[in-house]
């Protein structure tokens, strides 16, 4: 479980009423005094330009920040929307004028300069209040001074200094409108700490930046940072090249230790493949660090590898995690990328790159081979072969290099197609597989990168759309993670675990489901990485914590896996008011718990359509008949057009045994106990002996038989004598003998008659009477149908359209443990076949 959060949210809504109170600098003074914040790991949360390009952009922004961050918490930016690439066309036409040697400012450049200043003003005018407007409308004229005064001047010298703008605005927009709608924040400019000590490949001076960034941050404020640009030891600027915001964010994120890092932009997260091209790619909710690596090295478009290297670091104990999210769908969960155990290792994806250059020559063999390739860091190499792939703008400086050895090399353009996953090139299957789904692309060669996380096919020509999609549905089309989350470990939740991994063994539907959640009222178990299914109550035992339903719904709301089942093994009204939110989510549930099927109809029509309007699959056939498949049953007959008047029979499990058993030769007090012990009763008897539990099943099953009604619409004869019904459990079971004398007087005069009692459930609908249902206790001749049933057994008898003068007749045990924590695990089956047949679609914006 997550710790809670002291989001600026919750600051805020404290604000509002202590500043009515006019205590508000108390209340900040007071978080701060306490120190909870400091209990809480740093976030890092960077928007790229496009999450900040117009006024409605950044208001979003601003709600994101509302929600997911606690005072102490750092922003990194982008400039906003193309503010850079202006900076640079401005940059390029001076450039081009001192070429040209024309003396004068061209109009072009003042047209420029002064469109770029007036979208930067019409933005601060958009979203600040005008106090805050004209201050910075004035900082904003200075730098355009400054600007042009540059471009008048030794513009190679302020190159960076020019492209700095972009950042320096931003994060001076965005802590302004923070300070003035969210809390208290501090703008800083990344040069005032940041020190890159080799310009080339952006190495950062960690010692020097760690302490310098501690200087310039404020304590108790949100600290707003420009992204993409830094200094060198000389105070130069300098910036950190392509997608170098998301570099500069985990390059804070490392110096400060953060918790996680949240790379917030246009898209919801990393794909198995390209979306845009590829419609059925599924979106990775978890990466493992080394895999997205592997990724952003081979042309993922989000995934850049520079952006990883600051939070990959073996030695460290600390690991911080990136998060993937889109600021334009916040509440959409993204992919998280970090350290993960053997589920998030399972996933593949596909990836490809386009216009490169396969090199062969006989120096790339052997030790020359590996000289080159710590020169180079090709694509993909063979140093028996003899070859290397690499990009276009490498080739000159391998030739080079290989002149100065004296040796020849050719090149030939390719391009390359990948299947990445955790070590696959280490897996015969995997690279079977791959080779089948290439068979028409004729692959040149077939290779495992050197950490063996991608097998790489070189490709003749261009890696085609058809290809890829090809390719990517042959490597990802078992690929489906579902999440099993057991809620109830007593009487039937504990045999259902004990059953659970040889189901798991043995039937196929089951192949990608992972036990990753247990609770019982009192603690959970969450591990995404997955619970040992061996071990699961030994595991809970030992690390279960307390919960509360905010933690389990907030858990809920961002699990990573495909599709998520709850099977529901509690007898808690309490638990089963949840099912319209876990419904909400997409969550799948199971249910042996009764209260939702049998609760009121305006609730139970409410749950009904939610799981239908969010394609969450309800299955609770246990809740009557235990494994019989009485639901189904009806389901069927109703889905194939026949209609049902009838339902009659014996639904108790519990009231069977008992009055199948009860002889007069032991006391029925006895009998109740050991009914008890046997695990068929209901965890409160009196739940069984007063006919509740048989008014439910009858309400859930002409529900299911397309009736519509009440649990007050059906008549229920009580079998507990006033005396008992409002005690404890454990009161009840003390006064347990006090049924003794009722039911030994109605045995004997049924006995008396030839006769015996049986608790029957009876509904009848008739055109023109109506619907009549009730529950009670009947004296029946012996040669009943309902009279003779084995113990335990339950009997339904159906009365149809089809099935009018003989009835369907389903019958046998209708409780205990092994047969309803079977039935469980068969509408896990079922549900686990329904996800199988369903499409893994993914919604593209603009595209479907
Ligand atoms: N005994 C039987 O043959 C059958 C039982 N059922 C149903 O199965 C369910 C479980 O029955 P038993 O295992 O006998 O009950 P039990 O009392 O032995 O176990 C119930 C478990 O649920 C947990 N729990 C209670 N409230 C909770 C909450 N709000 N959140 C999370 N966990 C909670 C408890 O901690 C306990 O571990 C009941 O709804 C019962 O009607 C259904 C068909 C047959
Ligand atoms: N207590 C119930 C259990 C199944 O629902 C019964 O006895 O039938």
């Amino acid at each position: 479980m997550t710790q809670e959060n002291i989001t600026l949210n919750k600051i805020n809504e404290h604000k509002s009423v202590l500043r009515q109170e006019g205590a508000e600098h108390e209340l900040v003074a007071d978080f701060i005094s306490e120190n909870k914040l400091a209990k809480h790991a740093i976030q890092v949360h960077k928007f790229g330009g496009s999450s900040l390009a117009t006024g409605k952009c950044i208001k979003r922004v601003v709600e994101i920040i509302r929600k997911n961050c606690q005072l102490n918490d750092i922003i990194v930016v982008s400039a906003n929307g193309k503010n850079t690439d202006s900076l640079f066309a401005i940059y390029s036409l001076v450039e081009q004028s001192i070429t040209a040697q024309a003396t004068q400012t061209s109009d072009e450049l003042t047209q420029a300069i002064t469109d770029l200043a007036e979208k930067q003003a019409q933005l601060i005018t958009e979203v600040l209040n005008a106090n805050n407007t004209k201050q910075l409308l004035q900082l904003l004229s200075k730098d355009i001074a400054q600007l042009t005064s540059w471009l008048a001047g030794d513009i190679v010298q302020h190159h960076n200094d020019i492209l700095a703008f972009g950042e320096v605005w931003s994060a001076r927009l965005l802590s302004a409108i923070l300070n003035e709608q969210v809390c208290p924040s501090n703008n800083i400019d990344a040069r005032d700490f940041l020190v890159i000590d080799n310009e080339q490949n952006c190495a950062v001076d960690t010692a020097i930046s760690a302490v310098q960034l501690r200087q310039r941050r404020q304590f108790g404020k949100l600290a707003v940072i420009t992204g993409y640009i830094s200094k060198d030891a000389r105070g130069n600027s300098c910036t950190l090249g392509r997608n170098g915001s998301d570099y500069s964010a985990t390059i804070i994120a490392a110096l400060v230790a953060a918790g996680n890092v949240t790379l917030w932009t246009d898209v919801d997260g990393i794909y198995s493949a390209d979306p845009r091209v590829v419609p059925n790619a599924r979106k990775l909710h978890r990466l493992p660090n080394g895999i997205a690596k592997e990724l952003g090295r081979l042309g993922n478009p989000v995934l850049h590898a520079k952006t990883l290297l600051p939070l990959i670091n073996p030695q460290s104990e600390h690991h911080t995690h990136l998060h993937v999210a889109s600021s334009f769908d916040p509440d959409v969960i993204g992919t998280e990328i970090g350290k993960f155990g053997q589920i998030a290792k399972q996933e593949l994806s596909v990836t490809y790159l386009n216009d490169l250059l396969l090199a062969q020559s006989v120096s790339f063999i052997g030790e020359t081979g590996a000289k080159a390739h710590a020169e180079f860091s090709p694509i993909c190499m063979d140093d028996e072969k003899g070859f290397m792939v690499i990009t276009q703008t490498q080739q000159k400086a391998l030739s080079q290099w290989l002149a100065s050895h004296d040796v020849e090399v050719s090149f030939k353009p390719v391009a390359i197609i990948a299947t990445v996953g955790h070590r696959v090139a280490e897996r015969g299957d995997i690279k079977a597989r791959f080779k089948r789904s290439l068979k028409t692309a004729k692959p040149l060669n077939i290779v495992g990168s050197d950490n063996r996380h991608s097998v790489i096919a070189i490709l003749p020509e261009a890696c085609s759309i058809e290809l890829l999609n090809t390719v990517h549905h042959e490597m990802t089309k078992d690929a489906r993670h579902i999440g099993l989350v057991v809620v109830g470990m007593g009487n039937i939740g504990q045999r259902f675990l004990e059953l659970l991994p040889a189901q798991l063994n043995k039937v196929y539907a089951l192949e990608n489901l992972h036990l990753v959640g247990l609770l019982s009222s009192k603690k959970a178990l969450i591990n995404n990485d997955g619970i040992d299914v061996n071990q699961a109550t030994s595991l809970f035992v030992q690390d279960a914590q307390t919960y509360d339903t905010e933690q389990l719904i907030s858990w809920l709301s961002h699990h990573p896996y495909d599709d998520l089942i709850v099977v529901d093994i509690t007898p808690s009204e309490d638990f089963s008011l949840l099912y319209e939110q876990i419904f909400a989510l997409g969550i799948h549930v199971i249910g042996a718990n009764k209260w939702a099927a049998s609760s009121s109809t305006e609730h139970y029509n409410n749950l009904v359509n939610t799981a239908d309007s969010h394609n969450s699959l309800w299955l609770g056939n246990t809740t009557v008949g235990a494994g019989l498949p009485i639901n189904y049953a009806i389901d069927d007959l109703r889905q194939s057009g026949d209609s049902i008047s009838e339902l009659s029979g014996i639904f108790s499990g519990t009231l069977s045994w008992l009055f199948e058993t009860f002889d007069g030769s032991s006391k029925f007090s006895e009998l109740l106990l050991n009914a008890l012990a046997q695990g068929i009763t209901e965890p409160d008897p009196r739940e069984d002996l007063s006919g509740r539990d048989v008014q439910r099943k009858l309400l859930i099953l002409a529900r299911k038989a397309g009736f519509e009604l009440a649990l007050e619409d059906i008549d229920c004869q009580n079998l507990v004598p006033e005396a008992l019904q409002s005690l404890s459990t454990s009161e009840f079971l003390a006064r347990v003998d006090e049924l003794d004398d009722y039911f030994a007087t109605a045995l004997t005069e049924a006995n008396s008659k030839g006769a015996c009692i049986r608790y029957v459930a009876r509904f009848k609908y008739n055109e023109t009477t109506g619907i009549s249902a009730k529950v009670s206790l009947e004296v029946l001749p012996q040669s009943d149908a309902f009279a003779n049933l084995t113990p335990c057994d339950n009997i339904f008898q159906i009365n149809s359209l089809w099935y009018k003068d003989n009835p369907l007749i389903i019958r046998g045990p209708g409780a205990g443990r092994d047969v309803t924590a079977g039935g469980l695990h068969s509408d896990l089956v079922n549900i686990c076949q329904q996800l199988a047949h369903k499409k893994n679609q993914v919604k593209i914006k603009g595209m479907n």
